[in-house]
């Protein structure tokens, strides 16, 4: 191991890692809530600041993947594809197996241009988790409680809401609505069974409610649906916590951009039209897994400096107060002033803890797990 590498791994350096997101996360989640008075006065001008808020703590996320750790991440698409990535608003489908999945997508955001503006249909408990959660509230994140007589309409008025949003976005949806676990594919599986539906090998059985209800409601406002299928090489399994130690990993993603004017306006066909597109990902999947590539060409977007230049600027505001704060601590003496803040960062770090528990798959939800879920 290189010494620098021996330097990522080390524990104070998570400390200070963890520390400069958390303080300016609240500081610009702060900013945030200042912005609400804009809101009475010029709704776009407050939604064009809090796109550049997000930016601030979002890409901070992302210099530590392709920065820190070094992560690669490859775009497998076609060239007449790529022209329109970050020109239109799209809707993002993305399979959901990885702890990481999410920040690989913001890293394409990022590179794109269209990292502070880009949503998700998220569950709502994750609306309460601390600096991101609280940041999503004030991006107009479409959150959802994953029961479909309450998200019908909840889902379908906060879509209504981005058609005059004033910058472009992507929409991210996990169509197989929780992460991938062997329990919950097998359930999923006997679902697809009683509806005559073919066995897929790398997904879970798509809920196709979602994906209509986001279909029709940016219908005239998204231009198209990205199909994006991720895999990592070497068979990878990332993690938050392994990106925190400097790990490079390898990421593939396969995007296709198919037009909203081919997907089907009637329920019950954009649900089978849903079903077909994730068999075509699972013979991708398969394809990748025998092959170690997707199909298509390489057109990778490099990655900019914008993300490091945000992590460095933000770093350094939030250790200045940091190193005078310590030096006035260690110069005064005082040992219940050094108990005290000992005792506050060991809450700190439990809690960052906690919030990176919040993208691991073995912390994953219950949802999708029980035979009581079956709606058949
Ligand atoms: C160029 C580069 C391109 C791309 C770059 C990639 C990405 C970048 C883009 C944007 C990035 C933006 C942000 C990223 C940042 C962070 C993201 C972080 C995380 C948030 C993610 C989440 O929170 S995922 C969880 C929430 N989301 C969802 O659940 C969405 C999918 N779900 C639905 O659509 C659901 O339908 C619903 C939520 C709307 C309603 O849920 P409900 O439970 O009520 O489901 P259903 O009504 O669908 O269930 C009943 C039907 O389902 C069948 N059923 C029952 N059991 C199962 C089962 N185990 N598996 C499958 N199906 C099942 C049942 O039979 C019913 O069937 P019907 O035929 O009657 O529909
Ligand atoms: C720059 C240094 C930063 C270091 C510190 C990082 C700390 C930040 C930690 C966490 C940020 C919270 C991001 C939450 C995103 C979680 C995405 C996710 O995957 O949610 C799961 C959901 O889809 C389905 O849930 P279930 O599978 O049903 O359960």
């Amino acid at each position: 191991m290189g010494l620098l590498q021996l330097l990522k791994s080390q524990f104070l350096c998570h400390l200070i890692l963890c520390y400069v997101f958390v303080v300016s996360g609240l500081f610009i989640n702060l900013l945030q809530f200042c912005t609400l008075p804009v809101w009475m006065v010029s709704k776009q001008l407050a939604r064009r600041i809090n796109i550049r808020l997000a930016y601030c703590l979002s890409s901070q996320m992302v210099a530590m993947l392709e920065w820190w750790s070094g992560t690669e991440c490859t775009l497998y698409t076609e060239p007449q594809s790529y022209r329109f990535y970050g020109k239109e608003n799209a809707i993002v489908v993305l399979n959901h197996s990885y702890d990481i999945d999410f920040l690989c997508g913001w890293t394409f955001c990022e590179r794109f241009g269209v990292l502070g503006s880009s949503k998700v249909l998220a569950k709502k408990e994750l609306s309460y988790v601390p600096v991101i959660g609280w940041m999503w509230y004030f991006l107009e994140i479409v959150f959802c409680k994953r029961k479909w007589e309450e998200d019908r309409t909840l889902v379908a008025q906060s879509l209504q809401k981005l058609h005059d949003y004033p910058e472009h976005f992507w929409f991210l949806l996990y169509c197989e609505g929780t992460r991938f676990t062997p329990k919950k594919h097998q359930v999923s599986m006997q679902v697809a069974e009683s509806k005559g539906l073919p066995i897929l090998k790398h997904h879970l059985l798509p809920r196709t409610k979602g994906f209509w209800v986001t279909v029709q409601n940016l219908r005239g406002k998204a231009a198209a649906v990205y199909d994006s299928t991720l895999n990592f090489q070497n068979n990878e399994k990332p993690t938050l916590l392994g990106v925190l130690n400097g790990e490079k990993y390898h990421a593939d993603l396969y995007v296709r951009r198919i037009p909203l004017d081919l997907i089907p306006e009637d329920e019950a066909e954009c649900a089978a039209w849903l079903h077909k597109l994730y068999q075509e990902k699972d013979s991708f999947q398969e394809q990748y897994t025998q092959t170690g590539r997707f199909p298509g060409p390489i057109v990778s977007p490099p990655r900019r400096l914008w993300s490091l230049i945000n992590w460095l600027f933000w770093s350094c505001l939030m250790l200045y107060p940091l190193g005078v704060l310590l030096t006035g601590l260690i110069s005064s003496g005082s040992m219940l002033s050094i108990i005290v803040s000992l005792v506050f960062c060991s809450a700190a770090s439990v809690g960052v803890r906690w919030m990176i528990g919040q993208t691991e798959i073995n912390k994953s939800s219950n949802y999708g797990n029980k035979e009581t879920t079956l709606n058949i």
